[in-house]
Parts: C-alpha cells; structure tokens; sequence
C-alpha cells in the first residue's frame, strides 16, 4: 500500500511517501516570505505547491503511482474528528472556507492529484476545525459571538493515542490535558478520546504564541479596528500573523530569543517569560474542566524541544497532574497512518456533507 501525504504550512510544504508504516520519502520544503508574498491569496499557492510536490516526487525517483493521497485538512465546517473523503462539498467549503490558512490546500491538492490516478482516493484526517466540544464549552459572554475552535487537532490526537500505547491503554480511557507549543499554541482537554474544549489557536482565543495574538483586550480591539489607521486585512493579520513573539521582539525563532536572552536580553526574558506564564494559566484552566482530575499534561510541538520553555512552564503547572514530553509533531505518520486504517478497513471513513 503506497500513500502520498501533503501538509501545507505557512512557511513550508511537508510532503512524505509511505509503503504501509515505512516512510520512503520526508521532505520538508521551506518558503521564504517573498516566494510566497507574489500570491494575493492562499488559495492563489493551489499551482505552484501542488508542482512543488509532483517536482520533490521526480526529483528523488519516486513513481507517481499511489492507493490513496492524503492532506492536511482544512477549515471547513466544524466536524467530528477522523478520516474524511475529499468530495464536492468539501472542495466547495474549502474554496469559500471560514479562515485563511495554509492548510486549506492540502485537502485540494490531495483531491486533485488523486483524481489523475486510477482507484486512488484523496483523504483529509483530523482538520483544525474538529469540533468535539461540550455544549458548556461553547457559550461566550455575547450570543452574537459563539466560541469556534480552530487548533492542532492532527498532531494533538496522534499524541495522544502515542501516549496511550506507550501507557498501555487506550485514548478513550484517559483524561488528557495537551499542549501544542508551535508558530500557534493549542490547548485542549481530551475526555475519553474527545477534546471537549480547545482554543482558538488561530486568531483570538487562548495565550499568545509566536506568531499569534491570543486574547486580546475586545474594547481596545474596537477601538483599533475603527481608528481609521489600518485595514481589515491588516489587523487580521496583525492576530493570527505578525502577532505575539514576533510583534513583541521581530521574531518567531525561540532558539534565537533564548540565545538572546543568555546575552543579557532584558526585553526578550520578559516577553517569553510572558507567553509561557499565559500558556500555564490556561492549562491550569484546562485543569478545571476535568475538575482537577487528570491523568497526564502532554506538551508538543516545536517549542517543547527547549528546557528553557519547559522548565520554567513546569515549574508552573507540575503540581497538577504528570507531565510528558512529545517535541516537535507527528502530522505526516498521523496522516500517513489515518490513510492506511481507511483503505485496511480499520478506521471509517467520514462524509463531509
Ligand atoms: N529546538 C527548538 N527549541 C525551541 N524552539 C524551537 C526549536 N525548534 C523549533 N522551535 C520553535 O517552534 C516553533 C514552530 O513550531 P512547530 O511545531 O514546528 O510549528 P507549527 O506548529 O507552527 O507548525 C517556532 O517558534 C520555532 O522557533
Ligand atoms: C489550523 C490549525 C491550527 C494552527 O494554528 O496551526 P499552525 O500553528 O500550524 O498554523
């Protein structure tokens, strides 16, 4: 069984092949700001990414002959987790779909290459817009605004069950608190296999990150959005873009924040100290809805590979439950894996209506 995995990202293009569980190919192509800055539109990357991907193929010798094409799915209607078939709908949601993100390629890239294919299906598992929330967890302080969850569902559920097979259970036994410290930071509790509440990760909801505001103050928002001084699209930027880390200190690279810090960086000890005091704040939230009963913190992403971050995170919110360690993500096996128990059988594969 041979799968091609697509993860577009805002700065790069994840692209894997897999022979059953055997990766035969992880490629990770990065974009620089103006490669991408000449496309008005995400959407507007569709041909240059998907010929990214049919080139990275050529180029390292790999037939394009596939069982089933997998991407990252994107923001589509808010859906249960699982694996999904690309159909018309979704191509039709994708198109018009709710936010701007990278991710919303993977799905039409994944669709388009598969139909080029005989018997080949194109899959999408795990979207940012899984939306497994309780009913309390959706109520906000205006009818008008209704909470909606956007966050790293892929890589949070794959950690999740990891977790559990090396605990030697499974992801519906446990309660989970999890943490997916990347360019955005997504918090969720994980009740016996369904997040039952999670951020917004993209824009608006939840502690700063590097390259996204969180919680902003709404009237000072207000305020801002009708000063006159900056488009819409500027100040949508402004929170899911040239936000957080980066609008504090110029940059979204920890690693370089840190080195500056040991060189005596008053300014860039407290902005992170900031973003990792705000990250324990919500995961000691997190720590309510399971009314304190929690069998794990799981933390990941790319930040979670700095004992800078952790130690100090830890020092926080150790007192609440064990906390285990999963740097960086686990998107293209989660993908790759989603797509194989789909053709085996052993996973179901979802309609998106
Ligand atoms: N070794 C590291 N130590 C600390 N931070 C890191 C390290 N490697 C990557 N990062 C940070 O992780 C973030 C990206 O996280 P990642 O999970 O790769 O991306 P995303 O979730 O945005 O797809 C960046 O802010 C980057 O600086
Ligand atoms: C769209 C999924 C949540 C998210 O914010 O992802 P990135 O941090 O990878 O942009």
């Amino acid at each position: 069984m041979k799968i091609l995995v697509i993860n577009p990202g805002s700065t790069s293009t994840k692209i894997a092949v897999y022979e059953n569980e055997t990766p035969l190919l992880v490629s990770n192509i990065k974009h620089t700001v103006e490669e991408l800055s000449v496309y008005p539109q995400v959407i507007d990357q569709f041909e240059f990414r998907k010929n990214l991907v049919l080139q990275e193929l050529e180029s390292n010798g790999i037939p394009f002959a596939f069982d089933a094409v997998i991407g990252r799915g994107g923001l589509v209607k808010p859906i249960p987790g699982g694996v999904y078939e690309v159909n018309e709908a979704m191509v039709r949601d994708t198109l018009h779909a709710m936010r701007t993100h990278a991710c919303n390629l993977g799905g039409l890239i994944a669709k388009e290459l598969a139909s080029s294919l005989p018997d080949c299906p194109a899959f999408i598992a795990d979207p940012g817009v899984v939306d497994e929330l309780e009913d309390i967890a959706r109520i906000t302080g205006s009818p008008l605004m209704p909470k909606i969850t956007i966050w790293h569902a892929l890589n949070q559920k794959a950690i999740a069950r990891r977790f559990a097979k090396e605990q030697g259970t499974r992801y519906e036994e446990l309660d989970l608190i999890i943490c997916h410290l990347g360019g955005g930071i997504s918090i969720a509790v994980h009740h016996h296999g369904r997040a039952i509440d999670a951020n917004n990760a993209l824009d608006g909801e939840g502690p700063f990150s590097p390259e996204r505001a969180g919680t902003l103050p709404a009237g000072q928002l207000i305020d801002l959005c009708f000063s006159g001084q900056h488009t819409k699209d500027e100040l949508k930027k402004r929170i899911s873009g040239r936000a957080g880390l980066t609008a504090h200190l110029g940059t979204t690279d920890v690693p370089a924040i840190i080195k500056s810090i040991e060189e005596g960086d008053k300014k860039a000890e407290l902005i992170l100290d900031a973003m990792i005091y705000n990250v324990a704040k919500a995961i000691g939230g997190a720590a309510t809805v399971l009314c304190g009963k929690i069998d794990a913190i799981l933390l990941t992403g790319g930040i979670a590979y700095s004992d800078y971050v952790i130690s100090r995170l830890k020092k926080r919110i150790s007192f609440l439950a064990p906390i285990h360690i999963y740097p960086g993500e686990n998107e293209m096996e989660s993908l790759a894996f989603n797509a194989i128990g789909a053709l085996k059988g052993e996973l179901p594969i979802q309609v998106y209506k």
